[in-house]
């Protein structure tokens, strides 16, 4: 059986936070890919977010040359919110060869009460859980818990440094600097 992460997420814009928690996941559960898997819309988060041609564009130029890393499309193929449970239910159908893990953050972790279906998502996939700054991992659900360095990056501290004219050369790769700087995302 193929072993795979999926790293679901927003992703406006990806940072190094997503892929130091994916490469980490990765070698320490020893599993074969990781697939960063943006949202169309993302089930609680309440504000607008960037298109999702540009995110998805974003990721591909993260992810370029990392043979272990790819981006799953199909939660943009299904234009309407994106429920975790539904997107599992498709993929396991979908490949029914694979084991899937799906690695989460503690904000998320925090949060997962309130998940879509969780009492049967959490039978479907192993969720893990990263910690995070200023959130716990506790949880009554079956996490596994991977130790990774705490890296207080976030998509929003992004947004928010390039609006104020703020570096942001050292939380995001250069592909995605470029990508933003061309595209002029967030500078509104
Ligand atoms: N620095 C980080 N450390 C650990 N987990 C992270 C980090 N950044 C993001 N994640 C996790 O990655 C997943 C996708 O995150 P998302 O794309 O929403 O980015 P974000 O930085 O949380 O965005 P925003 O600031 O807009 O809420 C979530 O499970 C989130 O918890
Ligand atoms: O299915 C749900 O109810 C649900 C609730 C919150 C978050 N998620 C998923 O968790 C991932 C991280 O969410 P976000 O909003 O931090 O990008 C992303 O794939 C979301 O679709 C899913």
């Amino acid at each position: 059986m193929k072993k795979v992460g999926i790293l679901g997420g927003t992703f406006d814009p990806p940072h190094y936070g997503h892929l130091l928690i994916a490469d980490d996941v990765r070698t320490e559960l020893q599993l074969d890919e990781i697939w960063f898997m943006p949202n169309y819309i993302p089930p609680h988060k309440d504000k607008k977010v960037t298109d999702h041609v540009h995110r998805v564009n974003m990721l591909h130029a993260a992810v370029a040359n990392q043979p272990h890393f790819r981006v799953e499309t199909i939660e943009l193929e299904r234009k309407e919110r994106s429920y975790t449970y539904d997107t599992i239910v498709l993929l396991k159908k979908k490949h029914p060869h694979t084991i899937f893990y799906f690695i989460i953050g503690g904000d998320m972790v925090e949060y997962l009460p309130h998940w879509y279906r969780i009492d049967e998502l959490v039978q479907l996939v192993q969720f893990v859980g990263v910690k995070r700054p200023g959130y716990s991992l506790r949880t009554s659900y079956p996490i596994i818990e991977v130790d990774v360095p705490v890296f207080a990056v976030s998509s929003s501290l992004i947004r928010e440094r390039i609006q104020s004219g703020k570096s942001v050369t050292y939380l995001l790769p250069e592909a995605v600097q470029l990508y933003i700087k061309e595209n002029r995302l967030y500078e509104t």
